[in-house]
């Protein structure tokens, strides 16, 4: 009797099928036929060849193409959309004695950009998670190898000792102390306890500020610990011996907090840097971070996320754990990624930083073939198979039960764990390559997580309601743009190499899986297609040429079809995932920008990199801006400022459309035929108003600003000379193109 219900499996997560599928599957059924329409009009009408319109009716069918088919792809992150949630009491009434260690991650790059204070705070968020604390181990990898980082790490394991009795008592949300401060407003009493640990919070807030203004730690405060003397040989950031310093030692009874607690362990590392050395930036880091971590506490689970990517959810370690440790499934199971959710995201997101739709409807779609990619941050990752283990079928994991902690003394830890962090342990290694996160490559998440999927693993997306991590998101438009131009360009490097899904992915994914990365590794080349589409219609226009079906005629339904319900589709989209219609159209905006500059330096630059010329950088983000720029963000002004070539690209197209809704509004007000002649331009009218439309803010940046983020005037002149100079070329090309003509 009692053995039935004890071989009953009762799962630890839970999926389900998204609603309205097969909706969505009739309406791109519609969206489907309508294209093909399209393809049959630009087949049947094709000028002869002579004829002067021949050439661009091929590019723009081309561009036409190019987009169908990549509308063809991104069906494959909403054809079979999955969500998943999950059962936290019965992982603890299962396992609450036997939970596995988890090893966090966190990476900084430089102090200036990634201000120490920032990176505390998510740190002291990650050692406050709801999880025994003897079980946590958080390591700080410090790229700028800062003095200052260094002693606001200090600080903070000091606060702790505080701050995790704070919220284990109030059981509060968020644990980040600043995002958790800023929640409480000013008019409500406060308890003494609230008073007596923001006073505290305060006092470290102002010691660490206080050590960046100076650039340097007070003498007193350097005799505090031994850590300090490390920086004496410090020449450089990018030239300096590894430093590990294991702040708390989290083994009992080595580390209490106020109540008599264990705290989480808590390490600060900077590998060597010699100039050299190529140190492969994150990836490098992250490594790094795996070795050292494995010589310390050796948790069988590690979570990355970025400096600024404070946790949000005390649960999150909970709920992923409900993944790794199902007894049916969870042995598939790879990685748990969570999707990246930014805090202090003006209302209508102007930079459009929340990448909603991929967020709220895509990563779950990609779920459904195989799991989302590895994105850099809130990733939770068994050990092994960031390691580069094989999947093997039916072969179960043996959690660590308990907890076996390194032996020896802190000091003879740190000495060994040092040796694993310098420079020449990895030569002649497979780290980089087949274990590890992989080298060479600008996204080394994507990399390493499609490598992992290629290996039979699957990984799991989790949206929880309360988000689980919050970052800080580019708060510029040359910032949205240098990320996206990494993204993109790391993307299709990916998709050219021999790693990628079309390649190693060859029968090992579904091939809705590998559409479903082509939807993100095509971003790059899709910026030829754009600039056809911003450049060819618009001059055709300038000089009255219609090049797309004229209003009465039946071949103009496809073409209206295809536009209103594309679009509406995805505002339909984007409101249902909590969107607002401003955002939106920010949003149509952001995407017009990429595909101008981002991608096409992004494309540029893969391909002089596969000829040789160049070699990939990784331009960190900054997580901090001067006041000025902030205001002018919060009231939702595009903030240009900076001369970038990017900028001029963009200012270009911009003026060619108006350069050329002008010049064609003009034919058809002084044709005597000007109905018929507006009627047959329409379509290529109703182009260049929109991305006018969309402009505006680039108008106005250039002509009708003058505060500090306004295009500065170079790019300015700049733009409208090339604008009016490509108008001019064209019309010599369609001249003498049209005198050929006449000759023959
Ligand atoms: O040499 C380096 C460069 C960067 N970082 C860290 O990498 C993280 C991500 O850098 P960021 O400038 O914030 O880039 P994002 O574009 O916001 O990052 C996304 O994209 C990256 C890949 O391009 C991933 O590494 C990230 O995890 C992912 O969040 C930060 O914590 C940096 O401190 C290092 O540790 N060492
Ligand atoms: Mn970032």
């Amino acid at each position: 009797m009692g053995a039935s219900t004890h071989d009953e499996y009762i799962p630890l997560f839970e999926t389900k099928q998204a609603k309205g599928r097969t909706a969505f599957r009739l309406f791109s059924s519609s969206i489907f036929a309508g294209i093909a329409l399209i393809w049959i009009y630009r087949l049947i009408y094709m000028p002869k060849s002579g004829d002067s319109l021949r050439l661009a009716w091929i590019m723009l069918f081309g561009a036409e193409v190019w987009f169908s088919l990549y509308w063809f792809l991104t069906l494959s992150v909403r054809w079979n959309r999955i969500h998943r949630s999950t059962f936290k009491s019965r992982l603890s009434q299962r396992y609450e004695h036997k939970l596995p260690g988890v090893d966090i991650f966190v990476c900084t790059a430089d102090p200036t950009i990634e201000p120490p204070l920032m990176v505390i705070n998510t740190i002291l968020s990650l050692m406050a998670y709801d999880y025994p604390s003897e079980k946590l181990s958080v390591y700080l990898s410090d790229d700028g190898g800062s003095v200052l980082t260094f002693y606001a790490l200090l600080e903070a394991s000091y606060f702790s000792k505080h701050w995790l009795p704070y919220c284990r008592k109030f059981n509060i949300e968020p644990r980040s102390p600043a995002a958790y401060f800023s929640t409480i407003s000013n008019s409500v009493s406060k308890s003494t306890e609230f008073l007596s640990i923001k006073k505290l919070y305060d006092e470290m807030e102002l010691n660490i500020e206080t050590a960046t203004k100076l650039g340097r730690i007070p003498n007193e405060v350097r005799t505090q610990h031994k850590g300090f003397s490390e920086w004496d040989s410090v020449s450089s950031p990018r030239d300096h011996q590894t430093i590990v310093q294991i702040l708390i030692d989290g083994r009992v009874p080595n580390a209490l907090d106020t109540e008599g607690c264990t705290l989480p362990t808590l390490v600060y590392l900077s590998r060597e840097k010699r100039p050299n050395y190529h140190h492969n930036f994150k990836a490098g880091a992250m490594n790094a971070l795996i070795r050292v971590s494995s010589n310390v506490s050796d948790g069988p689970v590690i979570l990355n996320v970025d400096c600024d990517m404070y946790s949000n959810n005390s649960e999150s370690v909970r709920d992923a754990l409900c993944f790794l440790m199902d007894e049916q499934k969870g042995h598939e199971i790879a990685f748990v990624q969570y999707p990246q959710c930014f805090t202090n995201v003006t209302e209508n997101d102007i930079y459009g930083s929340l990448l909603r739709t991929i967020s709220k409807v895509e990563l779950g779609g990609m779920d459904g073939y195989g799991g989302p990619p590895y994105i850099g941050t809130g990733c939770f990752h068994r050990r092994e198979t960031l390691c580069g283990e094989k999947y093997v079928k039916g072969r179960k994991f043996e959690w660590k039960i308990g907890f076996k902690r390194k032996e020896g003394s802190v000091i003879e830890l740190e000495e060994t764990s040092k040796m694993l962090a310098n420079c020449i342990y990895e030569k002649g290694t497979q780290w980089g390559n087949e274990i590890g996160l992989k080298y060479d490559c600008p996204v080394e998440d994507v990399i390493t997580g499609l490598l992992i999927q290629c290996r039979g693993w699957i990984s799991v997306f989790f949206y929880p309601e309360r988000e689980g991590f919050l970052g800080v998101p580019p708060n510029t438009l040359l910032q949205t743009l240098v990320q996206h131009k990494r993204w993109s360009e790391g993307d299709f490097q990916i998709l050219l190499s021999k790693y990628g899904p079309l390649t190693n992915g060859l029968g090992r994914m579904k091939i809705g899986h590998q559409m479903a990365y082509c939807v993100y590794l095509l971003w790059a080349p899709n910026c030829l297609a754009t600039l056809f589409f911003l450049i060819v219609p618009p001059l055709h226009l300038l000089k009255g040429v219609p090049i797309f079906p004229k209003v009465s005629c039946q071949w103009f339904l496809p073409f209206a079809y295809v536009i209103i319900a594309a679009n509406s589709y995805s505002l339909f989209e984007f409101i249902v995932s909590g969107g607002t219609l401003k955002g939106w159209w920010n949003e149509q905006r952001i995407w017009l920008f990429k595909r101008e500059a981002s991608y096409l330096f992004g494309f540029i630059e893969t391909m002089l990199k596969l000829l040789g010329f160049a070699k990939s950088a990784f331009d960190i983000t900054a997580k901090v801006v001067d006041p000025d720029v902030s205001q002018r963000y919060e009231k939702e002004i595009m903030e240009f400022g900076a001369s970038s070539p990017m900028f001029t690209i963009i200012a270009t197209l911009a003026m060619l459309n108006l350069f050329s809704l002008i010049g064609g509004l003009k034919r058809v007000i002084t044709d005597l035929e000007g109905w018929t002649l507006l009627e047959s331009l329409f379509l290529q009218v109703l182009l260049s108003s929109i991305v006018i439309l969309i402009n505006l803010p680039v108008y106005q940046g250039m002509f009708f600003r003058n505060d500090m983020g306004r295009i500065p005037s170079l790019v300015t002149i700049k733009s409208t000379v090339s604008a009016i100079l490509l108008c001019m070329i064209y019309s010599i090309v369609l001249e003498s193109n049209v005198h050929l003509l006449y000759l023959n």
